[in-house]
């Protein structure tokens, strides 16, 4: 038998060729680790003149007890692997609402992405694009909605409301969005105010009150006429986001873009995240005005996700926003458990009229397989992503997300799997709980 060393390193499997590729060309990822505390470090590092932005993303409600709750419960569960069971060909493609995937990662709606890197949420789409994992752009993004379609490609893309206060602008911004190639609505309902965030406070760090974030309102037309100005072109970005003080010292000097910007962004939060709790029946609302899956983000009882499918949304997002809303909230892996016990949910999902997403806490690709596991047809993934892109911009959040996914699709095959569906829902066979 000849060896043949080409083939030692053409990989069977998509996702851990990338692992392979790496190891044979000695070339070592470009974010030089994949450790996620290492990448955080880093990342701080690099940030270490701007440690408010870092803290921004970084950072948890209160005490942090529920970041650490979230950790907490994917740590007390545990993967016990089978053994000789073929997973030669593995594959972790996932298909929802009838689009099948190459994985179940998405990349999570996070606002004021460029304050961490100056291309912002270009780079992050563009890297999600590249791959095709989908990628969920966030109504605080610092770029416009035009913009984020665009750098995403042919990439699958869903749109993140904060839903405004003003109907006329939730229209203009649904009809943008569809318009932009986004496909779904996912609706975020677990932030109707801000979090008591400690670590901003001392800094009176909130990125909006300088004029960042704000992109999709400074864009939008029915935003901007309630001011009386014309939008901003759709290749708008903040001009100075890494340097807030910047924007204050030019507006004592009298820039008038620079005050406008300022208020717009103040308003801007007002309009979005600033005190407009909603109700369920309002949900028809946005049902009148979307025409694709709508997704309700933020759901953490059983009793919310039956009411979600009584009211007739297409998903959740089982979700307590990373730790960053409630401080000494229980877990977000614990929440899905406990839906998930839900007969009402489970025959809703088995339906296929119901879609159960999942994130906060989502580390590796053990993680992944986790929340699978427990009943998660798809993850979010947030601020690792945000970490490698204050690294190294794209090229550094493509790095990232090829490494869960291989990670995902090692540990998958390692656990004597080869695709999700063999593990998706088993949480009785292939978990255990101390
Ligand atoms: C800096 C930052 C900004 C965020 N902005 C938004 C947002 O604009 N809309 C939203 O629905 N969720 C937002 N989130 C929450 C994420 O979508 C997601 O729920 C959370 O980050 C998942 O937890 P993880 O960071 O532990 O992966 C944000 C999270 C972070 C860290
Ligand atoms: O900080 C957040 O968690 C968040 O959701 C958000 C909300 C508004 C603007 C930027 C981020």
């Amino acid at each position: 038998m000849s060896l043949n060393l080409e083939s030692a390193v053409v990989p069977k499997a998509r996702w851990s060729a990338w692992m392979k590729e790496s190891y044979a060309n000695r070339a070592p990822p470009v974010l030089g680790t994949v450790n996620i505390q290492e990448l955080e470090d880093r990342a701080r590092e690099k940030l270490k003149n701007r440690e408010d932005a870092f803290m921004y993303v970084c950072g948890s409600a209160g005490t942090n007890s529920t970041t650490a709750n979230n950790r907490n419960e994917f740590q007390r569960w545990k993967i016990i692997p089978r053994m000789l069971y073929d997973a030669t060909n593995r594959s972790v493609e996932t298909t929802i609402f009838g689009v099948k995937y190459s994985s179940p990662l998405f990349v999570a709606p996070v606002g004021v992405q460029g304050i961490v890197h100056p291309d912002g949420e270009l780079a992050t789409a563009g890297a999600a694009g590249a791959l095709g994992v989908p990628y969920i752009m966030s109504t605080a993004s610092t770029r416009s909605i035009e913009a984020v379609g665009k750098a995403n490609g042919s990439g699958p893309r869903w749109y993140q409301l904060y839903w405004p206060t003003s109907n006329d602008i939730t229209i203009s911004i649904l009809n943008r969005a569809k318009k932009s190639g986004f496909t779904a609505l996912v609706i975020t309902l677990d932030t109707m105010l801000l979090g008591w965030r400690p670590h901003d406070i001392p800094t009176s760090y909130l990125p909006f009150f300088h004029g960042v974030g704000a992109q999709v309102g400074l864009t939008d037309p029915a935003y901007m006429a309630k001011f009386g100005l014309e939008p901003y072109p759709e290749d708008d970005h903040p001009p100075h986001p890494y340097d807030p003080v910047r924007l204050e010292e030019l507006i004592q000097r009298g820039d008038k873009d620079a005050a406008q910007r300022a208020m717009l962004g103040k308003n801007w939060i007002g309009e979005t995240t600033s005190g407009t709790f909603r109700k369920w029946e309002e949900l028809a609302f946005l049902k009148q005005h979307w025409d694709g899956p709508l997704v309700l983000k933020g759901i953490m009882r059983p009793q919310d996700a039956e009411l979600a499918i009584d009211y007739g949304v297409d998903g959740i997002v089982v979700s307590n926003h990373g730790g960053r809303q409630v401080d000494g909230c229980i877990s977000s892996l614990y929440a899905l458990s406990q839906i998930m016990k839900s007969p009402k949910v489970r025959a809703a999902q088995a339906s296929g009229k119901f879609t159960i997403l999942f994130d906060s806490g989502i580390r590796t690709g053990s993680d992944i397989i986790k929340a699978v596991a427990l009943g998660a047809q798809g993850v979010l993934y947030g601020r690792p992503f945000m970490y490698a892109l204050a690294l190294k911009g794209r090229e550094g959040v493509e790095d990232q997300l090829r490494a869960i996914l291989a990670d995902l699709e090692v540990s998958l095959g390692l656990a004597g799997y080869s695709s999700l569906d063999e593990i998706f829902g088993k949480a009785d066979e292939i978990l255990v709980r101390d």
